[in-house]
């Protein structure tokens, strides 16, 4: 179980949130939605202990969380199959151990041998994506924290990824919570979508999607959005940020 409870920060004399309380259950997939500066990256950085909170507090029954960013942020000068170890080898692992093992999450991620002995720049931003999945998941987390990983990607590769991620969480019995700031991905993959906004600052809604991620009809995905969008306090935080694309 992950839950903030009563979680208050401010940084720089600038309220971010106040009084944050936010439980998820194991094997959950939960989206934080909203407005840009509403303080999603905020709570997601204090569940992975890299932001302490001024008050309230943080209970984590996960061990060993893995992280994925908007940008892949992969060492240029290594290649994919050495940036997808980056973990095993922090950890002392010798790479004649996990070279199969590598191997084997790759192509399940879509990614082949060859592609393994590229450096970054000759990825293209999809598999330099897979890359940065595939490092995540090869230190067996139990947690895992996701930063708007799709949002740099065109619309089909975003479904596909969206695909192989839900299905990668639900074989390994895995919990997530995934930033997105579009509701229509969050509601194909996630259990729980909960919505923040600045204006009250916090969470201003929270919805239990019907059926299992990843295996919602199209039809179910929209029509959940629509009714979404028809809550009052939700149709605010989403035309917040329209103004803000302007
Ligand atoms: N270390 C920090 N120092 C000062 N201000 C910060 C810090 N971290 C976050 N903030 C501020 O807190 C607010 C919330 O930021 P946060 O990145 O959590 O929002 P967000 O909802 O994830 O936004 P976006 O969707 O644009 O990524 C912003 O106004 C940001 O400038």
């Amino acid at each position: 179980m992950l839950a903030w409870k009563s979680v208050s920060i401010s940084r720089m004399g600038q309220e971010i949130f106040s009084d944050i309380s936010l439980e998820i259950g194991q094997g959950k997939i939960v989206s934080l939605v909203g407005p840009s500066g509403c303080g999603k990256t905020t709570l997601l950085m204090i569940a992975a202990g890299l932001m302490d909170a001024d008050s309230g507090s943080l209970e984590c029954g996960f061990r060993n969380p893995g992280m994925v960013f908007q940008e892949p942020r992969l060492l240029p000068w290594k290649r994919a199959g050495d940036n997808m170890a980056f973990g095993l080898v922090a950890r002392g692992q010798k790479s004649i151990d996990f070279r199969c093992r590598i191997e084997a999450l790759a192509a399940t991620l879509g990614l082949d041998r060859r592609d393994l002995d590229k450096y970054p720049h000759e990825l293209s931003g999809g598999m330099r994506q897979r890359v940065a999945l595939g490092r995540a998941l090869v230190i067996e987390p139990d947690l895992l924290l996701l930063d708007e990983p799709f949002s740099a990607l065109d619309i089909g590769l975003r479904q596909e990824l969206q695909d192989l991620l839900v299905r990668q969480i639900s074989e390994r019995g895995l919990t997530a919570v995934f930033i997105t700031h579009d509701l229509v991905e969050a509601a194909r993959i996630s259990d729980v979508i909960v919505v923040m906004d600045r204006h009250p600052r916090g969470i201003v809604y929270q919805h239990a999607m019907p059926g299992i991620p990843g295996c919602r009809p199209e039809r179910d995905i929209f029509s959940a959005v629509g009714d979404l969008l028809a809550v009052p306090v939700v149709a605010r935080a989403f035309r917040a940020q329209d103004i803000e694309k302007l």
